[in-house]
């Protein structure tokens, strides 16, 4: 694996991460520092493990049977993977946007506070408020302001997809695991997203699986290459697509190979 250091604070720590679903040894090895208030974007072919990397993250897997990972993710030290972990508090940390909008079948209001009244107790007051302050941030709040009772899946497609990262953002994570947000969504939801993704890293740390190479090149501080499982290259989203050191990432980035 080829890296370069950085002087960034780190949030996850993840040391000789290997996961496997049954006999299927998906993720190799796997050593990396996430930076604390940075966006990291991991990259390669179809297949290559980015999802599966995401959703070790907050032990996502587990809801799977026959998926396990060994090795540690450090959040702020603590390991995420330990077994005396209290997972719910750890979904509270670290939340998670799929690839497919996902709203729940009730009102968009609904959708954004469902989750917050699980980890929090606010008053009616404070609940509008944060549904407000989700929205807002998820660059949604003008569209349905004057619909806030109206059902989810009245939405567009890109309008769903900012709902669920208001839902994400709403429990207030510290960590928010976005897996290809964009992929459904037209270029002017897209371009919302990229904007509101830029924001966020103001208050939490970000990782995005993306398909898009310029999407990575835009939106992020850090860059992973991935390959069969193995991370190849891992370093400054600058470094990685002005000048990588591998020819195997070189090769990915110009869109010869994947
Ligand atoms: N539920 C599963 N059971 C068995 N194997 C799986 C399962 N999910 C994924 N895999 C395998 O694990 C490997 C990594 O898959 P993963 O979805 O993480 O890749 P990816 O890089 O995110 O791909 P894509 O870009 O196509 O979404 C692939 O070989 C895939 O076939």
């Amino acid at each position: 694996m080829t890296t370069s250091v950085s002087a960034d604070p780190v949030k996850l720590d993840v040391r000789n991460l290997n996961f496997y679903y049954g006999n299927f040894h998906a993720i190799k090895n796997v050593s990396m520092s996430i930076h604390k208030n940075k966006v990291t974007a991991f990259i390669g072919p179809s297949g290559c493990g980015k999802s599966t990397l995401l959703r070790t993250f907050n032990r996502m897997f587990e809801l799977y049977p026959g998926q396990r990972a060994e090795g540690q993710i450090l959040l702020d030290g603590e390991d995420v993977l330990a077994s005396k972990v209290d997972i719910s508090l750890i979904r509270a940390k670290i939340g998670m946007v799929f690839q497919k909008p996902t709203p729940f079948p009730m009102s968009i209001y609904d959708n954004v506070a469902f989750g917050v009244r699980l980890f929090e107790r606010l008053s009616k007051a404070e609940m509008d408020e944060r549904v407000e302050w989700a929205l807002s941030k998820a660059a949604l709040w003008n569209e349905v302001k004057d619909k806030l009772n109206q059902s989810g899946n009245g939405l567009s497609g890109g309008q769903q997809q900012r709902l669920c990262i208001a839902r994400g953002v709403a429990i207030k994570p510290e960590v928010l695991l976005l897996d290809e947000p964009c992929s459904a969504l037209d270029p002017i939801s897209t371009a919302k997203i990229e904007e509101l993704i830029a924001e966020l890293k103001s208050d939490y740390t970000v990782v995005i699986v993306t398909h898009n190479m310029q999407q990575a090149a835009r939106c992020s501080d850090y860059t992973a290459y991935m390959y069969l499982g193995e991370l190849m290259e891992y370093g400054e989203t600058d470094q990685i697509f002005v000048k990588p050191a591998r020819k195997e990432t070189e090769d990915y980035i110009t869109g010869r190979f994947g």
